[in-house]
């Protein structure tokens, strides 16, 4: 049985969860003298087609369904003892930000960037402005790296691109690297990178110093390091930024003579070579999520972060783990969890890994220090393939750019593997020390911009439809029809040569099902809800909006088409095809 109980309209917004409403929402508390004891599914008599479901404790998540008619579909913002805290999207307006709606103008539909961009966050880019400037470059999604910074830096990091959302309407989502495990160096005590020349003796060492750090001594963050390499091991250092050779054992110290002179950065990546393969027996006892990560992962759950990305997954079960430790423990589980290629336990379990996650990335810095460099191609290709068929979203990252660390303009090298990258169709490029730390953030943003442009006009003009086999990914009849229903409106769209395609989603699966498909046409996808808007972000040729809707789609459709036409979006005469996953049909029209 569910009751129905009264909202309340608060007169202030002094609350702290109060400050993260969107400006659309209209914005509910339930008087805590009226919760309902006991029976913890009640509707609220403002909204009856709104149910609020308390799971098992005050402290639980709270999931919120409802239909939509009459306000639309709810967002539980906070079940503290006090009360609950209900949003409720205005149902009268529709969410898009402001450089999507100026390049939709501007370049109408068929012109508009598929390939989305991520950008790593770092002291070149964690100011308010550097964000905006980088949101209006065409930032999809802001990346930070917990191997870098204090909890506190990146949680600024977060408020400051969650008030940019909210100010300016971007849909800006984040994602939260993990450290992970594997064999790297320590901090220079201060100094913020060290030079090896040619022949000089360093000391590797799993001591920990209490005073200054000895000239040329690194720290080694692995217990088991002197016992593992032997002499004459080959060091890597970045995957060969810079190579020792092992010449003495003494104790806890490995001495190493350089033989590839370099510039050393704190916490870089360690790999050491035997006979010129990688040396991973024990390394690979190491656990993919340390404690460290764990506490990282507790308070990327805790700030609402979009997507999580686990460094060197070796295997589907930390996946799995890793999802169920999530929906636990957040809200309608909507954390996605992204996991990164970059070892080579992960290429031999590659399918499960991918089919496990939510999205994967091919992470080529580290990649490229475990199996041979010219690998690292065919690799990618793979990578990306697998994640299409199987319907997962797939970012390619490092050093796409990377001379623009330093420099304005990209090698011709660079732009020819990014424009391979945009070939492949992956759905996301990424940037790392280019935006962290590099002097043209801006720039490189640019480069990534008008690449993808170029590339994908090339590929509609040449009519490039390359015939990818699409497998079925769902598990029920029902999965099946949704699947067929999107490969045949794709490929409707193409040979009508329509303007857009129209899905209406609620978690976002049948927008993902059509972007796998990369029709020529953008895809615009309507959802009703932020989180799921901003997760959509990652995807190849989806533009999200966020808007309520019905089970109606006759009205669903009027309404987009008057709210769209409003703002010049689009206009009578447009072709359009539009699918739900609330009704398996196919519709297609000309816009009143
Ligand atoms: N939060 C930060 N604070 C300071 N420097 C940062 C930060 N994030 C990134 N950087 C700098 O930018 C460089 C590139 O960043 P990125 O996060 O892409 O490193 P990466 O080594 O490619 O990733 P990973 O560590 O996941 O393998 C880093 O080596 C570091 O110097
Ligand atoms: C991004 C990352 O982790 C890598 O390339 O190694
Ligand atoms: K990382
Ligand atoms: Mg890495």
């Amino acid at each position: 049985m569910s009751q129905s109980l009264n909202l309340f309209t608060p007169s202030t917004r002094s609350h702290s969860h109060l400050a993260s409403i969107p400006k659309h929402y209209h914005y509910f508390c339930l008087k805590p003298s009226s919760l309902p004891a006991g029976d913890r599914a009640f509707t609220v008599t403002e909204f009856p087609s709104i149910k609020v479901n308390a799971l098992s404790s005050d402290l639980d998540p709270v999931l919120v369904s409802g239909n939509g008619t009459g306000g639309g579909v709810g967002e539980v913002l906070s079940n503290a003892s006090r009360g609950y805290a209900l949003a409720v999207p205005d149902s009268s307006s529709i969410e898009v930000d402001a450089v999507t709606e100026a390049e939709l103008k501007e370049n109408g539909f068929r012109s508009t960037r598929r390939t989305k961009l991520v950008c790593t966050i770092g002291p070149a880019t964690c100011g308010f402005e550097q964000l905006e400037a980088l949101a209006v470059g065409g930032m999809n999604v802001a990346r930070i790296n917990m191997c870098h910074g204090t909890r506190e830096w990146h949680r600024t990091v977060i408020d400051r691109v969650r008030r940019l959302n909210e100010e300016k309407g971007y849909a800006v989502a984040i994602m939260m690297d993990t450290e992970g495990s594997e064999i790297h160096m320590g901090d220079f005590g201060g100094a913020s990178s060290a030079k090896a020349e040619d022949g000089e003796i360093w000391t590797f060492s799993v001591r920990a110093f209490d005073s200054a750090l000895p000239e040329r001594t690194i720290i080694v963050n692995y217990e088991g390091f002197a016992e593992d390499v032997k002499i004459g091991d080959e060091l890597l250092v970045d995957g060969g930024m810079v190579r020792f050779e092992v010449i003495e054992k003494i104790g806890p110290d490995v001495k190493c003579r350089c033989t590839d002179p370099g510039l050393l950065l704190p916490r870089a990546n360690l790999t050491f070579w035997r006979d010129g393969s990688l040396v991973r027996e024990r390394n690979a006892m190491l656990p993919t999520i340390s404690s460290k990560d764990w506490l990282d992962i507790d308070f990327g759950i805790q700030e609402g972060v979009d997507f999580i990305a686990i460094s060197f997954v070796k295997s589907a079960e930390v996946i799995t783990h890793l999802k169920s430790y999530i929906a636990a423990r957040s809200r309608d589980s909507d954390v996605a969890v992204i996991a990164k290629i970059e070892s080579i336990d992960s290429l031999k379990n590659l399918e499960e890994i991918i089919q496990a996650s939510d999205g994967a990335m091919v992470a080529r810095g580290d990649l490229g220090a475990q199996i041979p460099l010219e690998q690292v191609p065919s690799a990618q290709q793979r990578i990306v393939q697998v994640c299409r068929q199987l319907n997962k979203p797939v970012i390619v990252a490092s050093q796409l750019l990377e001379s623009m660390i330093e420099y304005p303009t990209p090698t011709r090298a660079e732009v020819a593997d990014v424009s391979e990258a945009v070939r492949q169709r992956a759905d996301a490029l990424m940037l790392s020390g280019e935006s962290a730390m590099g002097q043209y953030p801006e720039k490189a943003l640019a480069v990534l911009r008008s690449v993808s442009l170029r590339i994908e006009r090339w590929w509609r003009e040449e009519k490039r439809h390359e015939a990818m086999e699409l497998p079925e990914v769902g598990s029920s009849f029902s999965d099946s029809i949704s699947e067929e229903i999107c490969i045949s409106a794709a490929k409707m769209a193409n040979n009508l040569g329509v303007d857009a395609l129209f899905v209406y989603t609620k978690g976002g699966h049948m927008a993902s099902l059509l972007s796998r498909c990369r029709p020529d046409c953008p895809i615009f996808a309507f959802t009703s809800t932020t989180s799921v808007r901003r997760r959509l972000n990652l995807q190849w040729g989806l533009i999200p909006f966020r808007l309520s809707f019905s089970d109606d789609m006759e009205s669903n459709l009027n309404k987009t088409f008057s709210l769209l036409k409003a703002r010049n979006l689009i206009k009578s005469g447009d072709l359009v095809i539009a699918v739900s996953d609330m009704l398996q049909s196919i519709q297609v029209m000309n816009i009143p």
